[in-house]
């Protein structure tokens, strides 16, 4: 079953062009890898499941992204609610300057919650399920800052659990990080797949084949081909797809 379904979706940095006619379907509880060359519009495609485009000034968007059967782009949508159903990590890690604890609450708390054996519970069930607890339980107050980087990404993993989304947008995760740090990200990606639907921009084709079962591939704004991850690494079919994961550019 599909969860977002992005039909002739157009978008424009005023006058430019950088996204032309994405049509994709996306499964839900799968992981989608977004990958292509530097510039190629992933991020800027990432951006429009959740509008995170809005904030940049002067884009105009036009076709259709539909999560769960509603138009994200029609007038009447609430984009805090959209946000907290698709929660974004960002390829730097980026914690509040606040307590382990509290950079998980926030989301929860501006939500309405206050009652706090209920926020206890969400940070206990949050950090869990980002596999942090066992390093953090015992240090729920000190500063976030006070984690490691790879800490600190599955940090904002849990945070952004924490409001109960459905699609995680992750947009090169790993790439600030060490190769054990890397690999405790992509081992708890394929475990939140289970609960999840992510949609992951990675440079690092290895981690597309490792984690994801469909890989799209993007170039100059267009989305030449997505498909099975193993057929898109073996028996791609376009040779610009081909091209490029053989390593011939990017
Ligand atoms: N805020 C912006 N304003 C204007 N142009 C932008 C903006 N963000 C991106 N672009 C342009 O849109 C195009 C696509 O950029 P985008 O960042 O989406 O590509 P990308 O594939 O994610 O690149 P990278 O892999 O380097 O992160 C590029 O030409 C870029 O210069």
């Amino acid at each position: 079953m599909s969860i977002i379904e992005v039909t002739d979706l157009n978008l424009f940095y005023g006058e430019r062009q950088a996204l032309f006619n994405v049509n994709i379907s996306i499964e839900d509880k799968s992981i989608t890898a977004l990958i292509g060359p530097s510039g190629c519009g992933k991020s800027t495609f990432l951006r429009t499941l959740n509008r995170m485009n809005d904030m940049i000034p002067g884009v105009t968007i036009t076709g259709t992204v539909e999560v769960a059967g509603n138009n994200i782009y029609e007038d009447n949508i609430d984009v805090e609610v959209l946000r907290k159903n698709i929660g974004m990590v960002f390829q730097q890690p980026n914690p509040f300057p606040k307590s382990i604890y509290d950079n998980i609450a926030f989301g929860p708390r501006l939500h309405g919650i206050t009652n706090r054996s209920e926020l206890d519970g969400i940070v206990e069930t949050s950090l869990k399920a980002a596999v942090l607890w066992d390093e953090v339980k015992d240090v729920l107050k000190k500063p976030a800052y006070s984690l490691s980087g790879g800490q600190q990404q599955r940090l904002c993993i849990a945070r952004a659990l924490a409001v109960n989304p459905q699609i995680l947008l992750m947009d090169e995760p790993t790439s600030a990080l060490d190769p054990i740090s890397t690999a405790k990200i992509e081992e708890l990606l394929v475990e939140l797949k289970k609960k999840y639907t992510i949609v992951i921009v990675t440079h690092n084709m290895q981690q597309a084949a490792r984690i994801s079962g469909v890989t799209a591939f993007f170039l100059n704004g267009y989305l030449i081909e997505s498909g099975e991850t193993d057929k898109i690494f073996t028996a791609p079919n376009d040779p610009r797809t081909e091209d490029y994961i053989t390593g011939r550019f990017g």
